[in-house]
């Protein structure tokens, strides 16, 4: 499967909502600190508009109910990777992504032989506080000529002018979070990626 090249992250199903419908066909749910209840609402609805859609949902962390739930993708790191049961999401026909930081987490990610590698924070991010200095789309490079054909995903301070650079640098698809969701106009933001991801 060849994954779309544009791969928001959202933070709850109201964002699917109102952005499938523009043509995304590649999103993450990344939900946390919820209650199971609200978790499991969110992740069905999450995975019926997507199937509307003809959209691939990636659900992040929650690997059990995404099994549970019939969802056809998950993305771990590497503390998620500690806990998580791969064998059992490869049984049941899961994709994965696995995000990475450096050699020895590439090494782990890569014996996983995982459907699409991240690589972060390729520059600053503000969405959450994180060990690693960014990274710079040099890296990019270097991880892409390891990864041969595993799809690879540029995260982390990404933004529309800066995803060319990712691109040409190596990477595969390009995800982002707060340059969506702070902007001032998130459905013309989305246009826009998609504009540029075509
Ligand atoms: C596409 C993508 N890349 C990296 C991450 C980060 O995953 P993780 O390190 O498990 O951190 P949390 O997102 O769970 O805080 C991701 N979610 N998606
Ligand atoms: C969730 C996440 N993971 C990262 C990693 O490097 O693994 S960076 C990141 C945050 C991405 O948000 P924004 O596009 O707003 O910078
Ligand atoms: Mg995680």
């Amino acid at each position: 499967m060849i994954l779309p090249r544009f791969y928001p992250i959202f933070d709850d199903v109201a964002w699917l909502r109102r952005m499938l419908p523009l043509g995304v066909k590649l999103v993450q749910l990344r939900i946390k600190d919820q209650p199971q209840d609200i978790l499991r609402a969110q992740l069905a609805e999450a995975r019926d508009l997507c199937h509307a859609h003809d959209a691939v949902l990636v659900v992040n962390d929650h690997w059990q109910l995404a099994i549970e739930l019939d969802c056809a993708w998950v993305h771990l790191g590497q503390e998620d990777l500690d806990e998580a049961d791969v064998n059992a999401i490869r049984e049941k026909g899961l994709g994965l992504g696995v995000s990475t930081h450096d050699k020895a987490e590439l090494r782990r990610a890569l014996a996983l032989k995982p459907d699409y590698i991240a690589l972060g924070p390729i520059y600053p991010t503000i969405l959450k506080k994180m060990e690693w200095h960014a990274q710079g789309i040099e890296k990019l490079t270097h991880w892409k000529e390891q990864l041969g054909d595993i799809p690879l995903v540029a995260i982390g301070g990404m933004n529309v002018s800066r995803a060319e650079g990712a691109f040409a640098a190596g990477a595969d698809i390009v995800s982002a979070v707060t340059d969506i969701t702070l902007n001032q106009n998130p459905e013309g933001r989305i246009r826009e990626w998609l504009e540029i991801c075509k």
